[in-house]
């Protein structure tokens, strides 16, 4: 026999519910951890793994040694969904509402073979297609890549955006308080979380408030033992509400600095287990309770999140089981179905096997993509550096028009900064955050009128500078004054103007000595309401304006 094999399968019954098929000439070792993973070696190993990993798609193979060791990853159904989705879209040149139909029908089905709810698959498929179809086309990447990024910019979204970190009280012990049904790991999760804080230099006591199943108490007092934290019990008599009381009493003279309270759990959610979590809530009044959660429950997963913050009122959701054959479903729908953060995840049943919930790195781990989506990144960059270098060249050439204008404009809304633009031209990247939120707020303003120009008006804004009746035909297609359109073209030669003046200034100067951009558009803006004299046949354009404005036609 010229091949071996080293099959593992989930300890979950979830996870065990599919045997692959035996391959001829190897030889199977099953051991009851929580993955799956095949170790295949000879010349027969490739044939035994197409035939062991047919069952699971989204296996992964690595080359060891003369083998090869195969992982069905967590999540690698959804991955190799998804992958169907960018195959799709090979030999497109742009992202098109038509041609993303498919790609978008492909996600969706592996959403929901992961297990996420139909709402938030649908929901999930609105904002990508949207975006997707209003993402400019970035030179050198391909419209596959790109869907790519946007998938996972939604999917980081989708599973609460930022790492949502564990909240510790001001004064006196921090108490966490675990809820969740029976099984999901909530003993578990008490002993992990206690050798997580240790690391983070804090101290910590264990309350044994489970008082139904004995052997509770039992387990989380070795768990006490083998991470050593002290584990506070009063047996199966007092009541939980009583415990978790004298518990925290007890860590309060001992000066602990965190109290894990593990509490019972019920086959399903019923009134008593709410009634009980309650009175242990009103007793030690928790900085955090958590719900204990299995990932192989899928939808259910983030249902029962939803119905727990609505009767106690919960700070968030640990993922237990993410090292089995879950389909992801919780770790994406948890966010979006109770509107409350997974703050850890645990992976395995050792104590070290609890980590904090990064929705990003979940993400990369979902799309396996990372280096598609750091390339997308890069480019995105280079696009905006040379958006920069080329409003650098039109500011000098005094050719800046409302084109321009209207991109800039757009750009900070994309971007929700003026600065990722600006910051990139030397010496321009002192613009602070409430002069951004200025120059946002008059965005939408400005775009109106920009936006019934005609293009000879867009690209000559000296048009609008002579002509009265053209001022007078954008302020009523726009819905706006005609002072507000001459301030507008007045703005804008006030803006060439100093920012010529700036580069100008920039040449030669390693450090330059200006003022940003954003105030200087300030001030020319208070100083066009100001002026009111000099209007003559230019209605009420300033002198300044229109020598700029000659001084361009020269
Ligand atoms: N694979 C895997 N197994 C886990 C994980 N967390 C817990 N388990 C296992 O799940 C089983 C149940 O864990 P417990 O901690 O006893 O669950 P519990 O919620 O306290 O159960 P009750 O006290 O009956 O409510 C144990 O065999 C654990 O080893 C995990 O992240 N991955």
């Amino acid at each position: 026999m010229e091949a071996t094999a080293t099959l593992t399968l989930s300890s979950s019954p979830t996870g065990a519910r599919r045997s692959p098929a035996r391959p001829t000439g190897a030889s199977l070792h099953l051991r009851r951890v929580p993955t799956l993973s095949f170790h295949l070696r000879g010349a027969q190993g490739p044939a035994a793994f197409r035939a062991l990993s047919s069952p699971f798609p989204g296996c992964r193979r690595r080359r060891r040694g003369s083998g090869m060791v195969v992982r069905a990853e967590m999540f690698g159904q959804l991955t190799t969904g998804l992958e169907s989705a960018w195959n799709k879209l090979r030999g497109v040149d742009r992202l098109t509402k038509e041609n993303i139909a498919e790609p978008m029908r492909d996600i969706r089905r592996a959403l929901l073979e992961a297990d996420v709810s139909v709402p938030v698959a649908r929901s999930f498929i609105e904002s990508v297609t949207e975006k997707a179809v209003g993402t400019d086309v970035i030179r050198g990447v391909q419209p596959e890549q790109q869907l790519v990024k946007v998938v996972n910019d939604e999917l980081v979204q989708l599973m609460g955006g930022e790492v949502s970190d564990l909240v510790f009280a001001k004064t006196g012990p921090t108490v966490i308080l675990l809820a969740g049904l029976q099984g999901v790991g909530k003993t578990t999760v008490c002993a992990k979380l206690a050798f997580y804080l240790k690391k983070m230099g804090k101290s910590c006591m264990l309350v044994a408030a489970d008082v139904y199943r004995p052997a509770a108490i039992d387990q989380l007092t070795i768990l006490g033992k083998k991470v050593g934290v002290p584990v506070y019990s009063e047996g199966t008599e007092a009541k939980p509400s009583e415990i978790a009381k004298n518990g925290l009493k007890e860590a309060k003279s001992k000066k602990t600095d965190v109290v894990i309270v593990d509490t019972a759990g019920r086959l399903q959610v019923d009134k008593a287990m709410m009634n009980e979590l309650k009175e242990v809530k009103k007793a030690v009044k928790p900085t955090e309770i958590l719900l204990v959660v299995d990932a192989m429950t899928g939808q259910e997963a983030a249902a029962l999140v939803g119905a727990f913050n609505v009767e106690i009122g919960i700070t968030g959701a640990i993922l237990t089981k993410l090292d089995g054959d879950s389909r992801g479903g919780a770790a994406l729908s948890i966010k979006e179905v109770s509107g409350k953060p997974i703050k850890f995840i645990g992976r395995g049943e050792r104590v070290e096997d609890l980590e904090p919930f990064y929705p990003d790195r979940m993400a990369q781990r979902i799309l396996g993509m990372g280096d598609v989506l750091s390339f997308v990144e890069q480019a995105q960059q280079v696009m905006n550096q040379e958006d920069a270098e080329e409003l650098q060249k039109k500011i000098m050439s005094a050719k800046f028009n409302f084109n321009d204008f209207l991109k800039q404009t757009k750009a900070i809304a994309q971007m929700g900064s003026f600065s990722r633009i600006i910051g990139m031209i030397p010496g321009m990247n002192k613009v602070t955050p409430a002069q951004i939120r200025e120059a946002e707020k008059n965005v939408k303003f400005m775009e109106s009128m920009i936006n019934v120009m005609t293009a000879d008006e867009r690209e000559r804004p000296e048009l609008l500078a002579e002509s009265r009746e053209r001022r007078r035909r954008v302020a009523k297609d726009a819905g706006k004054t005609e002072q507000q359109v001459s301030q507008l073209v007045s703005q804008l030669f006030q803006m060439r103007t100093r920012m010529q003046k700036m580069m100008a200034g920039m040449q030669g100067k390693d450090t330059p000595d200006m003022e940003n951009l954003a105030e200087s558009i300030k001030a020319e803006e208070q100083a066009a309401v100001a002026t009111g004299k000099r209007r003559r046949k230019y209605g009420n354009l300033r002198q300044r304006d229109l020598d700029s404005m000659r001084g361009y036609r020269r």
